[in-house]
């Protein structure tokens, strides 16, 4: 009772997360740009290079882990899982900057989300993702995508690798810009990744899933 009670005392508000809450609930997706500052997205793009150069990374796969079906006409890019439990610093920074909004989201009681998973990506040039929406056989658990791209300052509108999202209203095409993170519900939305014409996008994709 008293732990509660401080809980709702120590309670503050955060004008970002209440954006988003707000931007979820009234379109179903929401824009963030630096959610992560330059830094931090030196230090993961430097994280996930590492791995991608040390041949750690998968061809993707369509459908869930139990079922792969990989093909290349459909989507095209290299993944690899992440482990909270065995988190490198980069990996720490990135989790804490993750559940930091996750708390709040089920603080605010908006969502119950009880598990998270994200992987790396990258989309090498020619890559991309057809247009779909994020379900998982044997699973309807999954309840917001958050994509979070790590390129470089300097990525163009020409370099493609847009993240388009089929809204009721509209069409929308994300540049996949550093800092950047697309918080939305992925099983609602069909979106596609449009194909990278130079340089490799690069970016940590989640899930964040209630029960
Ligand atoms: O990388 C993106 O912008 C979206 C990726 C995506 O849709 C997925 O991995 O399911
Ligand atoms: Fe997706």
């Amino acid at each position: 009772m008293a732990n509660e009670l401080y809980e709702q005392l120590e309670f503050v508000e955060n004008v970002l997360f209440e954006r988003i809450i707000e931007d979820l609930l009234s379109k179903k997706y929401s824009i963030v740009n630096d959610f992560f500052s330059s830094e931090e997205v030196t230090i993961l793009r430097d994280s996930l290079l590492a791995k991608y150069e040390a041949d750690k990374f998968k061809k993707s796969a369509i459908g869930n882990r139990v079922n792969e079906e990989i093909d290349k006409t459909i989507r095209g890019d290299f993944i690899l899982w992440m482990d909270e439990k065995s988190a490198d610093m980069a990996e720490l920074l990135f989790f804490s900057k993750i559940n930091e909004l996750v708390n709040y989201l089920n603080r605010t009681c908006f969502l119950g989300i009880l598990h998270k998973e994200f992987h790396y990506a990258v989309y090498p040039t020619g890559t991309f993702y057809k247009r779909h929406l994020d379900t998982f056989q044997n699973d309807d658990r999954r309840k917001l995508s958050m994509v979070c791209y790590l390129n470089e300052d300097n990525w163009l509108p020409e370099n493609g690798g847009e993240l388009t999202i089929y809204s009721e209203k509209e069409d929308l095409d994300i540049l996949p810009l550093p800092g950047r993170v697309v918080i939305f519900e992925s099983q609602i939305l069909e979106h596609e990744v449009k194909a990278v014409k130079a340089s490799e996008r690069l970016s940590i994709t989640g899930w964040l899933k209630t029960r």
